[in-house]
């Protein structure tokens, strides 16, 4: 194998420090709480509804016709931080309508509570599928929730504050 080969896998792998993160089942506000020794901040950068786009659709796992169709959906953006001055890690959530009935309506007025706190209230692990890609903030892991049979999209980045946090 050449070393250029090499090279390309290793820039394709995220750094050790972060796999333990980027495949952690239970609540990331959990984990990232215990890291900073303190509350995480939740500074909420967009909050609404919003069309979405196909590859939205697609990552929530939608096929066929439904990728054609217009798909309304609640909108969270947030920046989380620890205990230093710059965000460890940039959040993006997607509810669609059909999710917030019932008790999950509460997920439209979170403010600046963790998703985390209403999402692992009773259960340490919810049933979801995870996926990992590179992006141009940085390593991030999406994972869509069944949470009491509806369905969320959380995206998380580990931004670089993260990776140079000494704590
Ligand atoms: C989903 C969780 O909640 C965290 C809090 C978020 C928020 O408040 O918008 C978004 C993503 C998560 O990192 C969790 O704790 O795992």
């Amino acid at each position: 194998m050449s070393t250029n080969s090499i090279a390309s896998i290793a820039t394709s792998l995220p750094p050790i420090e972060l796999v333990s993160w980027l495949n952690a089942e239970g609540s990331l506000t959990a984990m990232l709480e215990d890291k900073a020794g303190q509350p995480l901040r939740v500074e909420r950068t967009f909050e609404g509804y919003r069309l979405l786009t196909l590859q939205q659709k697609r990552q929530l796992g939608l096929q066929g016709s439904a990728l054609n169709r217009p798909l309304l959906a609640w909108i969270r953006e947030v920046l989380l931080y620890g205990n230093d001055e710059q965000p460890w890690v940039g959040a993006q959530s997607i509810f669609p309508l059909s999710s917030l009935k019932g008790n999950a309506r509460r997920l439209q007025q979170l403010k600046g509570t963790p998703i985390g706190y209403v999402l692992f209230k009773r259960r340490r692990t919810v049933p979801n599928q995870r996926f990992v890609r590179q992006t141009s903030e940085g390593w991030q892991r999406q994972t869509r929730y069944d949470w009491y049979g509806r369905l969320l999209l959380i995206s998380e980045t580990f931004l670089p504050a993260f990776l140079s946090s000494d704590t």
